[in-house]
Formats: structure tokens, sequence, C-alpha cells
């Protein structure tokens, strides 16, 4: 499967090939993915306050707990580029938890479409071609997806505002000891 763009779908009413088009939002890049289930425990990850928060901060919503997987489609030399150049850096609380890029996306199935957040843990032995994605509803319900649908995910290609944002360390003392997930 190859990623929208170059199954020349349209992209602001343009084909969608090369390296993206200009509309009036900007360069915008998309990719097909596949919805997965993923291990459930990114619930407790999300539910994390200075997670929330800082979220809420960036983006202006408190997601639902957890994440929509899914698994990027054909060539992700464009997806890796603007996780590392368009993305947010959010800093955890704590030495021994990973960063993780975030960065504002759009998430379709068929006419429907969503704002979403794309985050990457920055995990040791992640799957590169895994995204996941934060949202304030849940997703699955919002553009009925069930697990092996596809989803066209859109991203502007721009520099992020905000070059990196460190939780709020206050935050993390109260919910430390109690709400903390299993680390690897
Ligand atoms: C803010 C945040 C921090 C994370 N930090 C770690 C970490 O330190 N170590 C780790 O193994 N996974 C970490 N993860 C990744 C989760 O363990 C998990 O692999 C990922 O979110 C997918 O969860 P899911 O399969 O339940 O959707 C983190 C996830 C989030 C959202
Ligand atoms: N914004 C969101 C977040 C999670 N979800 C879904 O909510 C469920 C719980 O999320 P999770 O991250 O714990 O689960 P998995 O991704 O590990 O399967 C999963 O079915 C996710 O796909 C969603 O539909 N929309």
């Amino acid at each position: 499967m190859q990623p929208a763009r170059a199954l020349g779908l349209t992209l602001g009413g343009l084909p969608a090939s090369g390296q993206g088009r200009r509309n009036d939002m900007g360069t915008q890049i998309r990719w097909t993915g596949r919805v997965v289930s993923g291990l459930g425990v990114a619930a407790r990850w999300t539910t994390l306050d200075w997670f929330r928060a800082a979220i809420e901060r960036l983006f202006g919503f408190k997601p639902v707990p957890g994440t929509l997987n899914a698994i990027a489609e054909g060539d992700r030399q464009e997806l890796d580029r603007l996780l590392l150049t368009a993305g947010t850096v959010l800093v955890p609380p704590a030495e021994d938890i990973c960063c993780s890029l975030v960065l504002p996306a759009h998430v379709a199935r068929g006419v429907r479409s969503h704002p979403v957040v794309l985050l990457r843990p920055m995990v040791y032995g992640y799957n590169p071609a895994q995204v996941e994605f934060l949202a304030p509803v849940r997703l699955r319900e919002a553009l009925e997806l069930r697990d092996g649908d596809e989803i066209v995910i859109t991203i502007g290609d721009n520099a992020p505002a905000q070059k990196w944002i460190a939780a709020d360390s206050s935050r993390a003392r109260s919910d430390w000891a109690t709400s903390r997930p299993s680390r690897q």
C-alpha cells in the first residue's frame, strides 16, 4: 500500500503527489494508515496530570484517555522528517520517562475528518511505522473506525510554534506514586 499522495488522492483539490501541495492551509503532507489495537497501556499515560496539562497548554484540549493507533503505510520518509522537524518535544517530569514528539494533524475516514494530535513516544524499540493520535473525543466513535480500517492522516509542513514543552513537575509529584504506569 502506498501513501495517499502516491496513490493520486486529492489534496486541497489538487493531485496529492510529490512533496505535498500548497493550499490556503499551507503545504500539507498525507499518508494512509490502518487502524490497529495496541497494548492497552496508553490510557494510563494519557491520564497523568502532567501529561494532560501539557497537551492542554499546547493544543487547548483535554484528551480522552488512550490513543488511537495506526500503522502508516508506504514510504515513511516524509513522516519521519515532519516528526523530527515539525514536532514539539514534550519533556516529562522525570529522567526515566521517555520524551514524546507531538504535532497537530487531521485523521479522516471517508468524508469524516477530525483534528488530532499525532504523538510519537521516543521509546527504544518502538515500531517506526506506528502512529498514535490524541483527541478530545473517542476517534473510533467519531469516525466509526474498526481495526483494519484505512485512514488518511494529514499534517501541515510547518515549523512548530513552540519547540519544546517541559511538563509541570509540581503536577507530577501528586500522581507519581499512585498512578505512574509500569515502565520499560
Ligand atoms: C506521555 C507518554 C510517555 C511514555 N513514556 C514511555 C516510557 O517511558 N517507556 C515506555 O516503555 N513507554 C512509554 N510510553 C509509550 C507507552 O508505553 C505505549 O507504548 C504507547 O503509548 C502505546 O500504547 P497503546 O499500545 O496502549 O496504545 C509513553 C507514552 C506516552 C503517551
Ligand atoms: N482519542 C482516542 C483515544 C483512544 N481511542 C480508542 O480507545 C481505546 C483505548 O485506548 P488505548 O490507547 O488504551 O488502547 P490501545 O490503543 O492500546 O488499543 C482504543 O480502542 C483506542 O483506539 C479512540 O478511539 N480515540
